[in-house]
């Protein structure tokens, strides 16, 4: 038998990856764990509806005067920086520090974290408060791993996700989170495994905040199995991938991807998942 055998590592193998994804779906949709979103004004809607649309229960509450109450009831909370100011700044790492020192998991979205200092000031606090994930596009991770502010596109990404698997590494092991690139193929790490995600559809990065709304549906995956981050973390960008492979079938554009994209993501059966799912050691 070959050292790297489906046989000899069944929990690696590729062959056991779309059950366990249909299993966090599953989990998700028995569970509606209440998901905690701090995220920008663009995303909010497409947020709220894919954690939704995946049986989850989304919550947009983002003023420090309720964080005190309400955080301490949340299975998870996404944090996304997309439209950043000084004034919202307090409030997620608030929510942050409240979500670790109670052991739930939290999630960091660093969107265009290089675009200028203040920005990538914020991504750096919010790092020392220990996301459980990060969730970016190529641009994105290759700027937070290096702290580089730079010449940027601003939210749209000018990489390739496999150009940042090494950034994504170290960021993973400075951090101790695991990390994910999305792109044509996501990238997963925890700074050792590397696995690839390679489902999705190109015009996907023509709705605005579906990476936005990926990072949400991360979270929801992590709180039903926190202790498996990264295993969560690439059933959720699998998951979102098949919703938009079939959304696709019925689109005529953007505007209906972004419909049938939430339809199929809520119709998605096991036959859907075990059929589709696509993750590949990288
Ligand atoms: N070329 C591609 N082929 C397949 N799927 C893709 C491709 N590009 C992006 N995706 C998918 O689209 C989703 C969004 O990823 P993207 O990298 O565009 O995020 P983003 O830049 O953070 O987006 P936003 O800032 O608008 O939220 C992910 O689920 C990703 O897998
Ligand atoms: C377009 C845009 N600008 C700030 S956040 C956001 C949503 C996608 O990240
Ligand atoms: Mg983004």
């Amino acid at each position: 038998m070959k050292p790297n055998s489906d046989e000899k590592e069944p929990e690696q193998s590729n062959w056991a990856w779309p059950r366990k994804t249909w299993s966090f779906l599953s989990e998700v949709r028995r569970r509606s764990p209440l998901i905690q979103c701090i995220t920008n004004f663009v995303s909010m809607d497409l947020m709220a509806n894919t954690l939704l649309s995946a049986g989850a229960s989304p919550a947009m509450l983002h003023t420090s005067d309720e964080i005190p109450d309400f955080t301490p009831h949340i299975n998870a909370l996404c944090i996304n920086v997309g439209t950043l100011s000084s004034d919202w700044l307090p409030a997620m790492k608030l929510a942050a520090e409240t979500a670790s020192n109670l052991g739930k998991p939290w999630v960091l979205d660093p969107v265009a974290a290089g675009a200028s200092v203040f920005r990538m000031n914020a991504c750096l606090e919010l790092l020392k408060l220990k996301p459980t994930v990060i969730r970016g596009n190529g641009s994105e991770i290759m700027a937070l791993s290096k702290a580089s502010v730079e010449p940027t596109k601003g939210v749209d990404s000018t990489h390739e996700s496999t150009d940042a698997v090494e950034s994504a590494k170290a960021l993973a092991e400075a951090t101790g989170a695991v990390v994910a690139v999305s792109g044509a193929v996501d990238i997963v790490t925890d700074g050792k495994l590397v696995v690839g995600a390679h489902n999705g559809v190109a015009m996907m990065q023509k709705i605005t905040a579906t990476g936005c709304s990926v990072t949400a549906l991360i979270a929801a995956f992590v709180a039903v199995d926190q202790n498996h981050a990264l295993e969560a973390t690439a059933s959720a960008l699998s998951v979102f991938g098949i919703a938009g492979e079939l959304g696709l079938r019925l689109a005529n554009g953007p505007a209906s991807l972004r419909m049938h994209l939430i339809d199929s993501l809520y119709g998605l059966d096991e036959a859907a998942v075990l059929s589709h799912v696509k993750i590949t050691r990288f």
